[in-house]
């Protein structure tokens, strides 16, 4: 059975009532489906069936270890951007040589640190990082293989926070530049040209964009041949949006069938990034009704949730689906500002949303596996909500809730301040 469904009006979470898991770990808390992440992968993994690939998933947008480890027993890879998650890769039993390192700021040690792991591949952001990689690979004799990030300048139509492939982002190296700087990585000591790679924004609405950018990269793979730098693998990166709402984005199996038709005949591995199209509906929060109030104009229903444990709606103003976990017939529908505790305006889960509720009752926020917990702060001093892995009949907790002890722990309390 897949994730969540209603039976006799109640919410589940594959067979386990959502109800029982709050019960037991308290609200507000993440739980997620091993069943949804499996066929999100499967989806991406089956529609490229017959081409040479590998799925690294973006460990930024849900990096529990509990998480990446059923990812890694599909045999997927990971796209890495930081010291930390290359840790977490080896600790959920990922494969570094199965993963990539993207990232615009890459420090020395977890250059040092990648090396030593044995990535596949550093997908190299500018010529200052290209310089220190070669740097670290030579003094330690090694030979690192890179791909240049590239910036094909195509306006993925997404959230301007959330798009990457413009000139005016950071990402990635100017196409018209990527030429030149792959022929002075081919002749640095030190380096292997094994890739190219570009990544043009997240929660993408259409593949026209991401078929543009496709081309643009075909065809500096093309210029590169003529330069004598044989391009082995291509990596498209993530970004296909999920249906939030009422959105309608291409499936994983649809871009895959649309990736492998046009890289037909070309001798290239096809590398993608996922990460929001794998965890983000395989995840929901859930959070409990303090109380309600408010009069006939406004009326808010305070939630024990807030922004530091799902930031998305305050940031993005992003719209995530809310909805009552207990059968809500029989109880009088309102209009709802869903908002937390946080003593900021900006604090919200939902706005103007119709629910039948009371004091105490279960909601919860749907499509929050991805960029949800991983981006979940202490902000008035809250502590971190726990993560829940159902799996079928089966409920683990993956990560408990934080103690205030844990979020203290590295204050030194009574500096000596002098008098
Ligand atoms: C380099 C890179 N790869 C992959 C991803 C994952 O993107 P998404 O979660 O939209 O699939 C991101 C985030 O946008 C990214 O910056
Ligand atoms: N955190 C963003 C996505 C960022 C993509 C990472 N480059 C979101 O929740 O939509």
């Amino acid at each position: 059975m897949d994730f969540f469904n209603r039976h006799d009006g109640e919410l589940y979470a594959e067979s386990v009532p959502v109800s029982r898991i709050a019960a037991a770990h308290g609200t507000p808390c993440y739980i997620y489906s091993r069943a949804t992440l499996e066929r999100h992968f499967h989806a991406y993994d089956q529609a490229l069936e017959g081409m040479p690939h590998r799925i690294c998933y973006a460990v930024k947008a849900n990096s529990n270890l509990a998480v990446l480890n059923v990812l890694a027993r599909l045999g997927a890879g990971f796209d890495i951007v930081s010291g930390g998650e290359l840790e977490r890769v080896i600790r959920a039993g990922g494969d570094p040589g199965a993963t990539v390192f993207s990232g615009v700021g890459k420090q020395r040690w977890e250059i040092e640190r990648a090396l030593e792991a044995g990535v596949r591949c550093f997908n190299v952001e500018s010529d200052f990082e290209l310089a220190m990689i070669s740097e670290v690979a030579s003094e330690r004799g090694r030979i690192a293989p890179v791909s240049v990030r590239v910036n094909p300048d195509v306006d993925a139509g997404t959230h301007p926070y959330i798009s990457t492939g413009l000139k005016e982002n950071k990402f990635g190296v100017e196409i018209e530049q990527a030429r030149v700087l792959y022929r002075r990585a081919a002749e640095m000591p030190g380096l292997e040209v094994v890739g190219a790679d570009c990544h043009i924004g997240s929660q993408l609405q259409s593949l026209d964009p991401l078929m543009d950018a496709l081309e643009r990269m075909l065809a500096l793979i093309d210029a590169l041949a003529e330069d004598g730098i044989a391009i082995q693998h291509l990596d498209m990166g993530g970004g296909l949006g999920v249906p939030y709402g009422d959105e309608q984005p291409p499936s994983p199996g649809a871009y895959g069938e649309a990736l492998k038709e046009r890289l037909a005949g070309r001798d290239l591995e096809l590398l993608l990034e996922p990460g929001r199209s794998i965890a983000a509906n395989a995840g929901i929060m859930v959070t409990r009704v303090e109380g309600i109030k408010g009069g006939d104009e406004h009326r808010f229903a305070i939630v024990d949730g807030a922004m530091n444990d799902l930031i998305r709606p305050s940031l993005y103003s992003a719209w995530q689906r809310i909805e009552a976990v207990a059968d809500p017939s029989g109880i009088q529908p309102g209009v709802y500002d869903v908002v937390g505790p946080v003593c900021e305006t900006g604090d919200f889960l939902g706005k103007q949303r119709e629910l039948a509720i009371e004091a105490g009752d279960l909601l919860a926020v749907r499509s929050a596996g991805a960029y949800g917990f991983v981006m979940s702060s202490n902000y008035n001093t809250r502590n971190r909500p726990p993560e829940i892995l159902v799996d079928g009949a089966d409920v683990h907790l993956v990560r408990r809730r934080e103690t205030l002890e844990e979020q203290l722990a590295p204050e030194i309390p009574l500096p000596e301040l002098g008098s």
